[in-house]
């Protein structure tokens, strides 16, 4: 049986105490509350520890900080989340310079706190909190992939975590990038210090420079206090850049120098920082192409592209479809607190058959949208309606956009070239191929590969008939 992650938590307010012990209680963890540190490092030197400890900074007797430095003394790869009032300098740089994993700024919402637990946790230990005893075990964040790409994909990853080299992944959007730069950071030596995020895309431009590096307060209108930026918040473990092709030009010098110095100022601060940061950036853009364009430094991409590491988009790997299918649809009902639902032969076929332009995430979505809304247990393929919710998506079976654009561009060619005949030609081509293919399928089956294309089997012989003929 999986036993639940223990979560400790230091505070020496009696009602932060229960409402974070009740919440976390709640989503599965066990949970044991301590009214200082010295009774957390008492129950350590008596042989037990937990899988992550919550820590507020100012107590009787040792402070959060102190316990921090003696925790990671003896376990250094612990996770700490340093909780506090005081969002001041001396508390949150001191909790980031002392090891803590993450900050949690009092008074929090429950729902932050307990995604920041999990977010905080190893995997391994989520996987044991979130899991009822019953389930098979099921990280949940692992990535999954049997087709050859994502394979030497992990093997990749495997010898690439070991060394600090830059890494820029590639691949469409919904592939998995950050999936896997978190694989790259967990399986690394850092792996104890913190993996932090930055969507570049995400932040207005001129907020971008202090969300990386930090600022003083007094940097600019508005900066009312010192803000530690994500380089610094990563000291020591992994910053993950996302979307990196967006980041604007004078930024682009900035990080190049940081890179190549590995030391910064803050905006408007005078203190020179100096981070260890192992960078992997993602994208999702051709940077070659935006080189060319003089919209991204070509040094900045040879610095980032060490290695490259590049991940197929899904139509690419339909294989792994069914499983991670089946991992959404159950990860969904364990959530949704609703009975697991699997996918009808046929249903599976239309999802294979998909063009997937949102990739993982899109089936992602689908799934969950599958777990919430299918009547049965098992998923019909007329089910799927409900998932793909609007006009053009509704039909899975729709034409894929990559072979409708190359029908228009033949089509253009050939009335272009005074062609008449096009309708028969191109319905004769149609029929050809997806008869063949069904019937490659079926091992020549004519009665399956008819109800695989939804067509009566006299219609498939006859069709394979004239088509013999006409070649
Ligand atoms: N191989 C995989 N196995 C399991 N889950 C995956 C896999 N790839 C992606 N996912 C899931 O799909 C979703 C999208 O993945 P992720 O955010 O890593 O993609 P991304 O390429 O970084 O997207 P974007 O370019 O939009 O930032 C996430 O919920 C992730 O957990």
């Amino acid at each position: 049986m999986a036993e639940a992650a223990q979560v400790w938590i230091v505070d020496d307010d009696r009602s932060v105490r229960f409402v974070l012990a009740a919440a976390l209680g709640e989503a599965g963890f066990r949970v044991t509350a301590f009214a200082d540190a010295g009774e957390v490092l008492d129950a350590l030197a008596s042989g037990r520890a937990p899988d992550l400890l919550l820590t507020d900074v100012r107590m009787p007797g040792d402070s959060g900080l102190v316990l921090l430095d003696k925790l990671k003394a003896q376990r250094p790869r612990l996770p700490v989340i340093v909780m506090s009032a005081h969002t001041d300098v001396a508390s949150t740089a001191g909790a980031f310079r002392g090891g803590a994993q993450e900050f949690l700024s009092k008074p929090f919402d429950m729902d932050e706190a307990v995604a920041l637990v999990r977010r905080a946790l190893p995997e391994q230990s989520i996987e044991r909190a979130a899991l009822p005893a019953v389930s098979p075990p099921e990280p949940a964040q692992a990535l999954i992939g049997q087709a050859p790409a994502m394979r030497e994909l992990f093997r990749a990853i495997g010898r690439l975590a070991q060394v600090p080299l830059s890494v820029l992944i590639t691949g469409e959007t919904g592939t998995g990038k950050e999936l896997v730069a978190r694989a790259l950071h967990r399986e690394s030596p850092r792996a104890s210090r913190p993996f932090v995020a930055l969507n570049t895309a995400a932040i207005p431009a001129e907020l971008l420079e202090s969300e990386l590096f930090g600022h003083e307060a007094g940097a600019f209108t508005g900066a009312h206090k010192r803000h530690i930026g994500r380089f610094e918040q990563a000291d020591g473990g992994t910053l993950f850049l996302d979307e990196i092709g967006d980041m604007p030009a004078a930024l682009q010098t900035r990080l190049l120098r940081v890179l190549a110095e590995g030391e910064f100022f803050r905006v408007g601060g005078r203190e020179l920082i100096r981070v260890d940061v192992r960078v992997v950036a993602a994208t999702h853009q051709p940077l070659e192409a935006l080189v060319e364009q003089g919209r991204f430094r070509a040094d900045l991409l040879h610095r980032l592209d060490v290695v490259r590491l590049r991940l197929p988009p899904l139509r690419q790997r339909r294989e792994d479809i069914p499983q991670l299918a089946a991992r959404f649809l159950a990860h969904a009902a364990r959530k949704l607190g609703v009975p697991a639902k699997t996918l009808s032969a046929p249903a599976l076929e239309r999802l294979r058959a998909h063009a997937w332009p949102g990739n993982v995430r899109e089936l992602e979505n689908v799934c969950w949208r599958l777990a919430a809304l299918a009547p049965g247990d098992t998923i019909g393929a007329a089910d799927l309606a409900l998932a793909f919710p609007d006009a053009v998506a509704t039909d899975v079976t729709a034409t894929p956009a990559d072979w409708t654009q190359a029908l228009a561009d033949w089509a253009r060619e050939r009335l272009a070239a005074g062609a008449t005949d096009l309708h028969a030609q191109a319905r004769e081509q149609l029929d050809r191929s997806l008869l063949e293919t069904a019937l490659e399928r079926c091992g020549g089956h004519r009665g399956d590969a008819a109800a695989l294309l939804g067509l009566s089997r006299n219609t498939v012989t006859r069709k394979l008939g004239s088509s013999r003929k006409r070649r």
